[in-house]
């Protein structure tokens, strides 16, 4: 029997996925023909911001390579436009001259990037963030530019702006309204957002409305309605998209804002359908994948003559790729009148959780900081399920430190796993046990679940765990570094000692560096295994560091600097407080304020001025700015206290002068309490240490930040030497094994106490620890003190340096 012929236009995201919907029903029914403009195989657009951002390449995004549409007998025409559609005659046209005949014919032209008509918007250097040649252009404009101008403050914008911190840039977001995302966020989680984002050293430029954009040719600079300008070498525009309709609309077929289609994805021409961003169901155009792949499934079965399923339409949350900031947003999330709210707000944490209410049924929901019931309100809300007392109650708990086993173990079977796919975790088990699967890449390819944005990766490996036990092996799980090599942590470290490789230059060449330069990513993670793994020799390539360790201060919002002295475990002199007020009065310093970890910080100083604060104030650094051991917090103790019984604030000094300036993958912070009343708050640092009668309780990978985190008992010792020999051989563990940028508490949770404790526990192997980090103790010099007396490090680090490359 003739097949019948299917034409595909559109080689992107959901045209595909339903001629995947297609093949799984029947792959003999179609002889199908795809046409599309981009010159690439169906790629996944999601992970473009990825790219961007150095986690991953070009490369790694194809979704179905040159070989599936051989494989599958597809006809494909890339780099080829279908420029006309006869509906009579059943024919389409393309700009290359072929003409295709159709029994049934899928438009699923997507969407076109929104271009402000404002004067100069066609400069070069002014671009849209939509496609592989767009995120080609970007990359390359950061080696040759600084700085960048986004215009959007929406989902795309802000993840391109974090692209390009990433590739070095200084990044200026230009929004119009108050508040960013105001499509997915209410103003309490927004104002959140824009702190994070500030903390990460993106600018924002709030309430602008872009006039103009100057230049010669080339961009130089945006002018705003209110006559003000800003500079700028590039500038992206991410102010939302317009479905792709004019084709549709010159052929007769009826368009509103999208595409009209019907819920069997029907348009007004028989035998021609819409999926995707260019189809408008019910008066709503969806942007996002999760409703195109629904879209794309009630088509396909539709198309293969299965009967009953229509396309009803979606409810749709949101997440941003920004490493750092856990956002999630579903549903009608603003207060509206007949709506009421259940709203938690731990300013000190950064956390933020709304859900919005109508007729007793969840509505909407915002969530920040802690998006790990994301799915479940989302579900929720879907399901339509009414508020229950119970649900009010977990509402208002902290998140608990569950571990993620028994998170997974008490997920329900339909629960959704993957949103973007709509993956439940019932059919991902299902799979594991019918199919054997034992990889991630293996459960992606059977259900779809992690194939999009990857946001779901992490709980389809805790759900192998959970379902095939120690089968599962995470190390087959490989994580590079960052896409500028292929190879993973451990493999570069392997290599690293084996060709005893000594500069970050050296790593790049010998092991095939993609990018020979390397990113913001790769270049301070080599230069921190380096020097942890040659602590007496290797000298520290400040360039490879970012701007806050490159000058041992921490750069503020109004780019002046903090100080922060050491002060042992939290004790000051008369002395030091008189030198600390005098060098706040000599250089006009606007704040001086005590900190969380008990210290001074001098707020408010002058680049040019912190050598000559560091010299005058004569007192070691207290690392304030560094991946490094940074305070050691204690109560009083004791010496004081009624309840106390151990020397807390004695010990904490002595832990703290044994292990400063011991440089570390992330920030460790360290508390000592007397007492189980624990007034250090020893149960969320790092390393924290309880007294206990007979001795002392020693806890690890606690976290007080956003991702708060209770520490677990690493074991109880009896004396004070003990604590500081645990405690060195637990640091020196994470030096060596943790990924550069992961904090005590992600550590602990990826390696497991247990086997934490079978490292540390062993007399040999702590022996050796010990004696390692005693090495890299001994190398250790005050930066301070070193620069004072070294003029030309000075030099070089305060008069060369213009602008910060990355922060
Ligand atoms: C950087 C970025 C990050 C994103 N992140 C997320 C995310 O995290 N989560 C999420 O859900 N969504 C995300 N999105 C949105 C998501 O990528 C889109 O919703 C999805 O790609 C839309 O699929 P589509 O097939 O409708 O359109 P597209 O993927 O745009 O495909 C349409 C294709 O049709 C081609 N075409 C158009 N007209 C013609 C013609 N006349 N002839 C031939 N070919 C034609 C186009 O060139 C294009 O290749 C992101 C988008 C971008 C740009
Ligand atoms: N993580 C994700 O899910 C993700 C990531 C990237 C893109 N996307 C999708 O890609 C599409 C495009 O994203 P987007 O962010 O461009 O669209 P958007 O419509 O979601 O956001 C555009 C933003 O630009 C702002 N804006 C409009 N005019 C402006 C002006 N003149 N000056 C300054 N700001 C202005 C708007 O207020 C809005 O916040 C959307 O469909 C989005 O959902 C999703
Ligand atoms: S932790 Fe105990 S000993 Fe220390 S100050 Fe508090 S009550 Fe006193
Ligand atoms: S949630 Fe996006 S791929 Fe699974």
């Amino acid at each position: 029997m003739k097949r019948k012929q299917l034409v595909l236009i559109g080689n992107g995201m959901a045209g595909v996925r339903c001629i995947e919907e297609i093949l799984k029903i029947d792959r003999d029914l179609f002889e199908i023909t795809i046409f599309g403009s981009e010159p690439y195989p169906n790629y996944n657009r999601i992970l473009l911001s990825t790219v961007l951002q150095g986690d991953t390449s070009i490369d790694d995004i194809t979704m179905n390579d040159w070989e599936w549409y051989e494989k599958n007998n597809i006809h494909l025409f890339v780099g080829e436009t279908v420029v006309k559609i006869d509906k009579e005659q059943q024919l389409v046209f393309t700009d290359k001259g072929r003409v295709a005949e159709y029994d049934e014919l899928i438009i699923a032209t997507g969407s076109k990037p929104f271009i402000l008509p404002i004067p100069g918007s066609d400069k070069q250097g002014v671009t849209a963030f939509r496609d592989i040649k767009d995120c080609e252009m970007l990359m390359e404009y950061a080696k040759k530019y600084k700085k960048a101008v986004v215009i959007g403050g929406g989902l795309l914008g802000l993840e391109a702006a974090r692209g390009l911190l990433n590739l070095g840039m200084e990044v200026n977001v230009v929004h119009i309204w108050e508040h960013l995302m105001e499509r997915q966020l209410d103003p309490t989680a927004s104002k959140l957002l824009q702190r994070e984002m500030e903390k990460q050293g993106m600018k924002f430029l709030l309430q602008k409305e872009t006039a103009e954009i100057i230049g010669d040719d080339r961009v130089e600079g945006l002018r705003f309605k209110d006559g003000t300008e800003i500079a700028a070498d590039l500038v992206v525009m991410a102010v939302g998209i317009r479905p792709n309709v004019e084709l549709a609309r010159q052929s007769g077929i009826a368009v509103n804002r999208g595409i009209i289609v019907n819920d069997y994805l029907e348009t007004s021409v028989p035998h021609i359908y819409a999926v995707g961003e260019c189809a408008e169901h019910r008066g709503i155009v969806y942007g996002l994948v999760a409703p195109l792949y629904e879209q794309g499934k009630v088509l396909a079965e539709k198309l293969c003559g299965i009967k009953g399923r229509t396309y009803t339409g979606s409810v749709v949350s949101t997440q941003l790729k920004v490493s750092g900031v856990d956002v999630f947003s579903a549903g009608e999330f603003m207060d509206q009148e007949g709506t009421s709210s259940i709203k938690v707000y731990d300013e000190f944490r950064g956390i933020y959780k709304k859900v919005v209410i109508r007729d007793e049924k969840m509505i909407g929901a915002v969530l920040f900081g802690d998006t790990s019931d994301g799915r479940k309100l989302l579900d929720m809300i879907q399901k339509n399920e009414n508020i229950s007392e119970s649900f009010q109650v977990s509402f208002f708990r902290p998140s608990s430190n569950q571990s993620n086993k028994s998170m997974t173990a008490e997920m329900a079977d339909n629960e959704v796993v993957c949103g973007c796919n709509g993956v439940t975790k019932g059919t991902i088990c299902k799979a594991i046990v019918e199919k054997g699967l034992k990889t991630v890449e293996q459960v992606r390819d059977c259900t779809n679940a992690s194939r999009s944005c990857g946001g779901c990766k992490g709980l389809v490996a805790e759900l192998l765990e959970y379902t095939i036990g120690e089968e599962f092996d995470r190390s087959v799980e490989k994580e590079t570094i960052c896409s500028c090599t292929t190879l993973s942590r451990e493999e570069v470290i392997e290599e690293i000692k084996s060709k005893n490789l000594k500069y970050v230059k050296e790593v790049m060449n010998v092991l095939g560096w993609k990018n020979e330069e390397g990113c913001s990513k790769c270049r301070p993670a080599l230069n921190y295994y380096l020097s942890m793994l040659y602590p007496t020799e290797y000298q520290d390539e400040y360039e490879s560091r970012f701007v806050n360790e490159r000058l041992h201060a921490n750069i503020q919002a109004d780019g002046t600097y903090s100080v922060v002295p050491r002060m042992y475990g939290g004790v000051t002199t008369a002395e030091q407080l008189r030198k600390i007020a005098d060098v706040a009065e000599k250089y006009n310093v606007p704040m001086i304020k005590l900190t969380g970890g008990q210290r001074i910080d001098l707020l408010g100083i002058k680049k040019e001025d912190l050598p000559k604060v560091w010299a005058e104030l004569d007192m070691p650094s207290g690392y304030a700015y560094a991946k490094a051991l940074r305070t050691v917090k204690t109560c009083v103790g004791k010496q004081f206290c009624r309840f106390g019984t151990q020397d807390s604030t004695q010990l904490g000094i002595d832990l703290e002068k044994k292990l400063e300036r011991l440089n570390t993958p992330h920030k460790v912070k360290m508390a000592v309490s007397a007492c189980p009343r624990n007034c250090a708050e020893s149960g969320i640092k790092d390393v924290g240490i309880v007294g206990v009668d007979g001795g002392w309780e020693i806890y690890v990978g606690g976290n007080g930040g956003t991702h708060l985190r209770a520490g677990d008992l690493l074991c109880t010792v009896q004396t004070e030497e003990e604590v500081i020999e645990i405690t060195g051989a637990f640091l020196q563990y994470y030096r060596e094994s943790a990924n550069y940028l992961e904090r005590t508490s992600k550590w602990v949770e990826r390696v497991g106490l247990e086997r934490i404790r079978e490292v540390i526990f062993d007399v040999d192997n702590r022996k050796q620890l010990l004696v390692r980090l005693e090495e890299a103790l001994v190398a250790a010099k005050d930066p301070w003190k070193e620069i004072v007396e070294n003029k030309e490090i000075q030099e070089k680090l305060f008069r060369d340096l213009k602008v910060p490359v990355n922060h």
